[in-house]
């Protein structure tokens, strides 16, 4: 599954998922909740995996000026400065103040990798119902030296010939391995030609040899494809740096395990987080690589999602990178500071998020809230090109680490969920691999 998939959102069906969601959810759903004294509270997925494009500030306003007021939380707390819930950028004759700037919770490895460690207070400041839904690993041994060799490939694909990244398309998995560009459908109906991806299982390159199971969940159980005559380097580059980010997923997936149960909700409906994650068979690693945009005087920039729309990762937990930037194959600072990760926190606000260049970012994904059962939290988010004068040529390289359940695992959804309530059947019952499909067919099917 493309996580950070683009499609044809319906805002008005997404904005009436909402106000179910939001009067009957809260109560029913989590009600074991109530018994905490932590006030659990929800959020919209802001229209599924979806592109707002050119709607999207609009559409997020409406939705956000439709939705209860929340009261301050940690993460606001941590907030330099917070844009109204419309996430409206200037667009135009006004200078730009400072972005938005909100910096993840972060936990260092050393205390990390030790699993008698108490990090629940991190884990929800991080992760939890009042956090950013996104926390940040300090000083993971190698993984500076792995992020950049491989994210230094990612303009390196981009640029392979035409024909030779047509060969390294899989149509037949819906663009879920190898190459991908321009394959995806905004919302305007236009195709996504702002950024190409590069999609692997960086764990098992043959996930199964069972036809019936190829057939069945094309998006994870085709096997991988290498550019192993043109760029023998990225296979190498690219497991290495999933399988860090695996490992350190699965440390940070302990820790989140033992926030949920110190909750009191009891075990998941199902396996634990880290046995989830340990014995799937689905993990997915996408480089990406954002071309450089041009933005017309009128434009100023356009919205906050002209990079990458508005989205939530649908998965378990997914490892994200600190992005690289180049202008002319230089490395460099971003020119715009306004550019970058926006999540929108718990209440409403659309800010920026930040990182340092050497943590590695983890942040939850629907599964996960689903079956924690919201005590941790999935986060929209999109990602902003650059748009000042002096930002031209200039792209953006990064590397996402989805890591989900096993085609196979049955996920037990509860009676509401706040995502794609219309793929749930009436039991409830759906495997992640059927649940997957269902997903990709819902923004794919007739697309590519
Ligand atoms: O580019 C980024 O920083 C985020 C990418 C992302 O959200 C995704 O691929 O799902
Ligand atoms: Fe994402």
């Amino acid at each position: 599954m493309r996580e950070s998939s683009t499609c044809d959102c319906d805002c008005d069906a997404a904005l009436a998922t909402w106000s179910r969601w939001s009067s009957r959810t809260q109560k029913k759903l989590y009600s074991s909740q109530q018994a905490s004294p932590r006030r659990i509270r929800r959020r919209d997925n802001d229209g599924g995996d979806g592109d707002w494009s050119s709607r999207a500030d609009a559409d997020a306003a409406r939705l956000g000026n439709n939705r209860p007021r929340r009261k301050a939380t940690t993460a606001r707390a941590r907030a330099r400065a917070l844009v109204p819930s419309s996430g409206a950028v200037p667009r135009r004759h006004a200078a730009a103040p400072p972005p938005p700037s909100v910096r993840t919770v972060s936990i260092p490895f050393s205390d990390l990798k030790e699993r008698d460690r108490d990090l629940s207070g991190k884990i929800e400041e991080g992760l939890g119902p009042n956090g950013l839904g996104i926390i940040s690993i300090a000083d993971v041994p190698g993984f500076p030296v792995l992020r950049k060799t491989l994210l230094r490939l990612a303009p390196i694909v981009a640029n392979l010939p035409e024909d030779v990244k047509k060969e390294l398309e899989d149509p037949d998995s819906r663009f879920n391995f190898g190459w991908s560009h321009g394959k995806e459908k905004l919302e305007s109906g236009k195709l996504d030609t702002f950024k190409g991806s590069f999609y692997a299982n960086p764990i098992l390159d043959v996930p199964t040899t069972d036809d019936v199971l190829v057939r069945r969940y094309p998006s994870y159980c085709r096997t991988n494809i290498w550019p192993a005559s043109h760029l023998p380097e990225l296979e190498i580059a690219f497991k290495a740096l999933g399988k860090l980010m695996l490992e350190v997923g699965l440390m940070l997936a302990h820790h989140c395990d033992h926030y949920v149960m110190q909750q009191g909700v009891g075990p998941y409906d199902g396996e634990s987080l880290e046995q989830t994650i340990a014995s799937s068979r689905c993990h997915k690693g996408r480089l990406l690589y954002y071309l450089p945009r041009q933005f017309s005087k009128q434009e100023e920039g356009g919205s906050v999602s002209s990079w990458c729309g508005w989205h939530t990762d649908h998965g378990s937990l997914t490892g994200l990178t600190c992005a690289l930037f180049t202008r002319n194959s230089m490395e460099i600072l971003c020119p715009d500071s306004a550019a970058g990760l926006y999540i929108r926190t718990r209440d409403d606000k659309v800010v920026k998020v930040t990182f340092e260049e050497n943590e590695l970012a983890y942040q939850v994904g629907e599964t996960t809230e689903i079956l924690s059962r919201g005590r941790l939290c999935a986060t929209p988010h999109c990602v902003k090109a650059p748009s000042s004068e002096n930002a031209s040529n200039v792209d953006r390289s990064t590397f996402a680490m989805f890591m989900q359940p096993d085609w196979d695992e049955k996920l037990k959804f509860p009676s509401e969920i706040p995502y794609h309530q219309e793929l749930i059947p009436p039991n409830g019952t759906l495997t992640f691999g059927e649940y997957s499909e269902r997903l990709v067919n819902k923004y794919y099917q007739g697309k590519t």
